[in-house]
């Protein structure tokens, strides 16, 4: 049967170590894996990171840059010349494949989210491989994904993929980084977001010299995909054959089984899409309604509010120490916030001298993460 897969190659991966030069043959290879899996029937998107890296060997630098204005100008070096290679090697194996570089603030607007996702599903319907990387380039750092495994994850939900593969430079997830921690347990299974808060899973700092996000950044994509439905799994870069064996129902690497019941396409562009613009803090009594029972948000939950926002703007719901319950869109903006909350919503057109929606967040807008 015809699959959606989706495949993030990191930096550590794609590069040697030690010299910061492409690692060809890991390269080469996964470029044969994707053609064939192509062959098969599946559909498949690789998300590739490398442009600062391979910008870096280019131009001689050492280590990363850390000033923005540099990182962009490497990375513009960088892009050109992975997708040379690209090119070159899914072209001798009759591939055709297609740059697709995106910023945050194209999955904000609804209108530019839905655009994407026609792309890809032309491209795919074509044929065709997207190679998918963040534009750094031009990428602000209020509007960045920041890591290309959270992006690999909004596109995998995006495309409502069967599969998303993280490739990095560890065989699998353990419970704690294991350059650090020897004794470290590997993983083989999580099964539930549930789960997987439950092992408490120790990140350390950083990632690898060239990678950006470490296993934190794998750990919530793999919690956006899972949350779309989408089987994920992290396993081993330098053995791209190894997608295959998986898909085939070998136990490699680390897998995350998908949610049984995905979240909706629309509420999963509004908490990961979006840009939450403010926290809303709630109290005990709102955040059993919001996540037991499934109700809507009220002003008298509401404690105190933080940030400026507009009405229909995405914003956190957090219990009193700040930690995220739920994204949502909201029917006030900050300052009328400011002035109900804690109140009964039949007072609310008294207080605003307008009357206004009886919920603060409907239940249609807002969504557990
Ligand atoms: N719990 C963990 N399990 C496995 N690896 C971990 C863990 N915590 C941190 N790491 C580190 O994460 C690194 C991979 O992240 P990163 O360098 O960002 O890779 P990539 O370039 O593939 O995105 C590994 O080299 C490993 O040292
Ligand atoms: N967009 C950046 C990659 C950012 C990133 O997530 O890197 P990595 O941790 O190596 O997957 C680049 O192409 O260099």
């Amino acid at each position: 049967m015809t699959k959606t897969i989706v495949v993030k190659i990191g930096t550590s991966s794609l590069t040697q170590p030690e010299t910061g030069q492409l690692a060809l043959s890991t390269i080469a290879t996964l470029a044969e894996t994707l053609s064939d899996l192509r062959r098969q029937g599946h559909q498949v998107i690789l998300v590739s990171s490398g442009a600062v890296g391979v910008g870096c060997a280019r131009l001689g630098l050492t280590e990363r840059p850390k000033a923005i204005a540099l990182k962009q100008a490497v990375a513009a070096v960088g892009q050109g010349r992975l997708m040379r290679v690209y090119d070159d090697l899914f072209t001798t194996l009759q591939q055709p494949i297609a740059q697709v570089l995106l910023t945050r603030s194209d999955l904000v607007q609804r209108s530019r989210y839905l655009n994407i996702y026609n792309t890809f599903r032309e491209l795919l319907g074509l044929g065709v491989i997207p190679v998918v990387n963040e534009n750094d380039t031009v990428a602000v750092d209020e509007l960045k994904f920041g890591d290309n495994d959270t992006l690999s994850a909004l596109v995998a939900s995006l495309v409502e993929a069967d599969w998303l593969f993280l490739l990095t430079d560890v065989d699998r997830l353990y419970s704690a980084d294991p350059r650090s921690v020897p004794d470290a347990q590997p993983i083989a299974l999580v099964s539930s977001i549930k789960e997987l808060a439950e092992l408490q899973i120790q990140t350390g700092a950083q990632g690898s010299q060239w990678g950006t996000g470490g296993m934190v950044t794998k750990i919530s994509a793999a919690r956006i995909a899972i949350a779309a439905g989408v089987r994920t799994v992290i396993t081993q870069g330098r053995y791209p054959r190894n997608i295959e064996k998986i898909i085939a129902g070998e136990a490699i690497g680390t897998h995350f089984e998908p949610q049984p019941e995905p979240t909706s396409a629309r509420k999963r562009w509004i908490a990961y899409g979006l840009v939450p613009m403010g926290k809303l803090y709630l109290d005990a009594g709102a955040i059993a309604a919001i996540s037991q029972s499934g109700k809507s948000l009220l002003a008298a939950g509401i404690k105190a509010v933080e940030g400026e926002f507009d009405t229909q703007e995405a914003v956190q719901l957090c219990d009193r120490e700040g930690n995220e319950i739920a994204r949502g869109l909201v029917n006030y903006n900050s300052e009328e916030l400011q002035k109900i909350r804690g109140c009964h919503s039949r007072e609310i057109p008294q207080i605003l001298g307008y009357g206004g929606a009886e919920t603060v967040v409907h239940r249609d807008n807002l969504v557990l993460t």
